[in-house]
């Protein structure tokens, strides 16, 4: 359950007040979502996403965030900008704790999504790089391939308690990834965790891509290849799918194209994809204790997507 936060009716009432948007009519806490406190807000004119950010995002990067959205959403994407108050105001303090009234997107986030489907979000990914390539601000990437190795020494032998071996395992996927890692292709602004619970769906139309807190600086096929590696495998990473992967590639390449050297590095992009979902869960594995709130998501679903690269990689991206 992700309401970290509580907010009292008498505290939201005040907060709504400094908005043009009516009256409180109710509002309920999301379960959904590890990161943040979201709150389903409904008033007399409209309904809302009140998040309120917890430790994970830095209130100094949440200018950067909201700056994305806005540009992205003032160019017809589907995504939720920040609600401002009357002053204008964007960024709000709410309970101690820092907070944004956001614009509630329909749909529903599709946890088996089909070839369609697939295909549907490669190309709404190829819109949001299209829109991102004239947006001025950088953050450098807070989870990207210059944090792996102090992660992984983070970790450390203690990997070996989540499964015998893990360290060494690990250790030798960083070092070729850290040696192939590609260092002349094409950044941008990048939404970098394009799950599917990060995607909005009604039927096979995206209606809205959401959770933009991870976005930042980077390459821009690595987008792709964070993509590929959360859709086209189940939960587990014990099954790949490749007509779905061939479908968000298709999709993205329908809408902003790639080109044959982003094409041969998705192996390597993905491999390191794969690395820095493994690394984070395997961070907030050993550090979130079992019977924590949020549920731990598993390391290893991600240390087999990482093996599946490595072993098959070339052939399927070629
Ligand atoms: N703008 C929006 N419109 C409609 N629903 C939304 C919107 N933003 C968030 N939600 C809903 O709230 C849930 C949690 O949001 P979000 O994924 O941003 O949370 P989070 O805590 O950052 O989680 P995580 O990083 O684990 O995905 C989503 O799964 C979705 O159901
Ligand atoms: N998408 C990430 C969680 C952070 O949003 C994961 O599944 O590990």
């Amino acid at each position: 359950m992700a309401v970290y936060t509580q907010v009292s009716a008498e505290a939201l009432s005040d907060f709504l007040a400094k908005f043009d948007v009516g009256e409180l009519a109710s509002a309920k806490g999301i379960a959904e979502g590890v990161e943040n406190s979201n709150y389903l807000v409904d008033t007399s004119k409209s309904r809302f996403i009140l998040t309120l950010y917890e430790k994970r995002v830095a209130e100094g990067d949440l200018p950067y965030f909201m700056a994305l959205l806005e540009h992205l959403a003032d160019k017809g994407l589907p995504v939720p900008p920040a609600v401002p108050d009357r002053d204008g105001t964007l960024i709000h303090q709410l309970e101690g704790r820092p907070a944004c009234l956001i614009q509630f997107l329909s749909g529903v986030s599709v946890s088996h999504p089909t070839p369609a489907q697939a295909r549907a979000a490669g190309e709404a990914m190829g819109k949001l790089h299209k829109a991102a390539e004239d947006f001025p601000l950088d953050r450098p990437n807070s989870m990207g391939v210059a944090e792996w190795q102090p992660l992984f020494e983070r970790c450390g032998r203690d990997l070996d308690g989540i499964a015998p071996g893990l360290y060494d395992r690990a250790g030798k996927a960083l070092d070729t990834i850290l040696a192939a890692w590609p260092e002349d292709l094409p950044t941008s602004a990048i939404h970098a965790d394009l799950f599917p619970d990060n995607v909005l769906m009604l039927g096979n139309r995206v209606t809205g891509l959401i959770d933009f807190y991870f976005a930042c600086t980077d390459i821009r096929a690595y987008d792709l290849a964070v993509m590929h590696g959360a859709w086209a495998f189940d939960g587990k990473g014990e099954n790949f799918s490749a007509e779905i992967g061939a479908a968000l590639i298709e999709g993205y390449t329908a809408s902003f194209g790639l080109s044959a050297a982003e094409r041969a590095a998705l192996p390597i992009l993905a491999e390191g994809a794969a690395l820095r979902f493994f690394l984070t869960r395997a961070w907030d594995w050993l550090n979130t204790p079992a019977d924590a709130l949020v549920t731990r998501k598993d390391p290893l679903a991600y240390m087999r997507r990482l093996d599946f690269y490595a072993a098959k990689g070339d052939a399927l991206f070629a």
